[in-house]
């Protein structure tokens, strides 16, 4: 048995589940112990390796996550807002560090993790990138040196496919810029103007998605005043990105108490 811990990755299909494959291989801190599927799908009992077009790696694609979670130190997980949900009673129950960056949580989502925070280490975030956790720290600088003369929008694009908006990193930003004015988001949200919509209200914080083509992710905090405008923008180029600050947040994880931790825990931002 090795020292390295071992990684399981859910939704092993997926855009960012190929991804983060990969990122595991290729790294020689940590081994690939599972990726698993939803019971049924069509890579089920195939090595993952040959699954996704390459060479064997000897891990075979599985669908019982509580099997596969009670061989590994970390599970990674990219998936849905219910699968997540799941996963993180079962990572808890194997005592694994859980990396969660499936974004369109609930609020009740987030207090089933939350709870499942209490026996094993979570680290969950919209963005695991040090550019967007970067932008995080410094919209809410900026929200904070500026009054509500300037208005805050965020403006979102990402792919055709993609299933929530706003993104879970638009509303990080929110909240950092919430946060830097002294507000609760909840407040101030507006989003999905349409119609006859009335006059901007004085502090709201309004966000906009774009939806096209194959857009990794972009994402631009719009601060708005009277005769100027600051942008503070991130453009991702490739998914690579969120798939080695996943990693990152999995080893990061290994020596740390239960509890609930973010991106900028791991970042030391
Ligand atoms: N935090 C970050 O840095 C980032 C977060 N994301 C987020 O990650 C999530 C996934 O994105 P993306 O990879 O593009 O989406 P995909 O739709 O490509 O992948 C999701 C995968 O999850 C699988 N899945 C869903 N439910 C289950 C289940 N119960 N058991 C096993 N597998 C399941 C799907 O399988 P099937 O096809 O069989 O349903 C699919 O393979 C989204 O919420 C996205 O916003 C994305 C990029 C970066
Ligand atoms: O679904 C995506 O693709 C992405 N989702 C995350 C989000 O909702 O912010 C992160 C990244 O922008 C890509």
């Amino acid at each position: 048995m090795s020292d390295i811990p071992g990684i399981v990755i859910t939704g092993a299909s997926g855009r960012m589940g190929q991804m983060l494959i990969k990122s595991v291989l290729a790294s020689d801190k940590c081994r690939l112990v599972g990726a698993l599927v939803r019971d049924g799908h069509d890579w089920q009992g195939l090595d993952i390796g040959v699954a996704m077009g390459g060479q064997p790696v000897d891990v075979p694609v599985t669908s019982d996550p509580l099997e596969a979670f009670a061989k590994a130190q970390a599970v990674i997980d990219f998936t849905t807002p219910a699968a997540t949900v799941d996963f993180a009673g079962l990572a808890a129950q194997a005592r694994a560090v859980h990396v969660i960056g499936t974004t369109g949580l609930t609020d009740n989502d987030l207090k089933a993790i939350n709870a499942a925070a209490r026996h094993a280490v979570i680290v969950r975030a919209g963005n695991m990138s040090l550019g967007v956790n970067l932008l995080v720290k410094l919209t809410k600088q900026v929200a904070a040196a500026l009054d509500e003369d300037f208005d805050i929008e965020v403006i979102e694009s990402h792919h055709n496919q993609k299933v929530d908006a706003p993104s879970g990193t638009a509303l990080m930003l929110g909240e950092a810029a919430a946060e830097g004015r002294g507000v609760s988001l909840n407040d101030v949200s507006d989003s999905g103007r349409n119609g006859i919509t009335g006059a901007r209200k004085k502090g709201d914080i309004g966000f906009s998605a774009i939806r096209g083509g194959d857009i990794v992710g972009e994402h631009d905090v719009l601060f708005a005043g009277h005769g100027e405008r600051i942008v503070l923008r991130h453009m991702a180029t490739d998914r690579a990105l969120f798939a080695g600050g996943a990693v990152k947040a999995a080893l990061w994880g290994q020596d740390k108490r239960p509890g609930e931790y973010d991106m900028l825990d791991v970042l030391g931002l």
